[in-house]
């Protein structure tokens, strides 16, 4: 359901939380920390007080934002225990359309990702079909965990934004 900007900023915070409770994945701090804010000119400004919110955390806290992501078609896929916006997302990148070499290669790659950073992959599977990913996975992989944090940030950052224009109209 799409909430007007005025409905939002007279929302209980119990309500807030209830609607933007998992615009960061399992992240209800994140929606809770920002309520006191209110009122919010527009869906930009509320992405903004979230933003800068991610932003001034320590990094073990940016890094335990990632942390609450699920893999992209990793084991709680197949188990069908997503949440409901990660399962939308992830089929928007077509990863239920995966050959079994495919998904070989993406669980393998995101085991090794983990390995290596100590949080998962993340990615805005959106902005991103199922090639893009591997692709992106492949070559981040590469990267530093600091470039590693900041990226994966970034990227719950645009999901953030996706699942907000879900929930806000924009049209005041
Ligand atoms: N691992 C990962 O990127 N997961 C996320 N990406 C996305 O678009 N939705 C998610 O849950």
């Amino acid at each position: 359901m799409s909430h007007s900007i005025q409905q939002v900023n007279e929302m209980k915070y119990e309500e807030f939380l209830q609607v933007f409770g998992n615009v960061v994945e399992h992240c209800a701090l994140c929606a809770a920390a920002i309520w006191a804010h209110r009122p919010f000119y527009n869906v930009q400004e509320l992405h903004a007080e979230l933003c800068h919110f991610i932003d001034n955390l320590p990094s073990i806290g940016r890094e335990g934002i990632l942390r609450l992501h699920p893999d992209l078609a990793g084991r709680i896929a197949q188990l069908g225990l997503l949440t409901s916006e990660s399962k939308k997302e992830q089929l928007s990148a077509g990863l239920d359309t995966l050959t079994e070499d495919e998904r070989e290669t993406i669980m393998d790659l995101n085991e090794r990702y983990k390995e290596k950073f100590g949080f998962p992959f993340v990615i805005c599977a959106r902005d991103n079909k199922k090639h893009a990913i591997l692709t992106g996975l492949k070559i981040r992989i590469e990267n530093t965990s600091e470039v590693e944090v900041t990226t994966g940030v970034e990227e719950v950052k645009k999901i953030m934004m996706y699942r907000l224009l879900d929930l806000v109209k924009t049209d005041n």
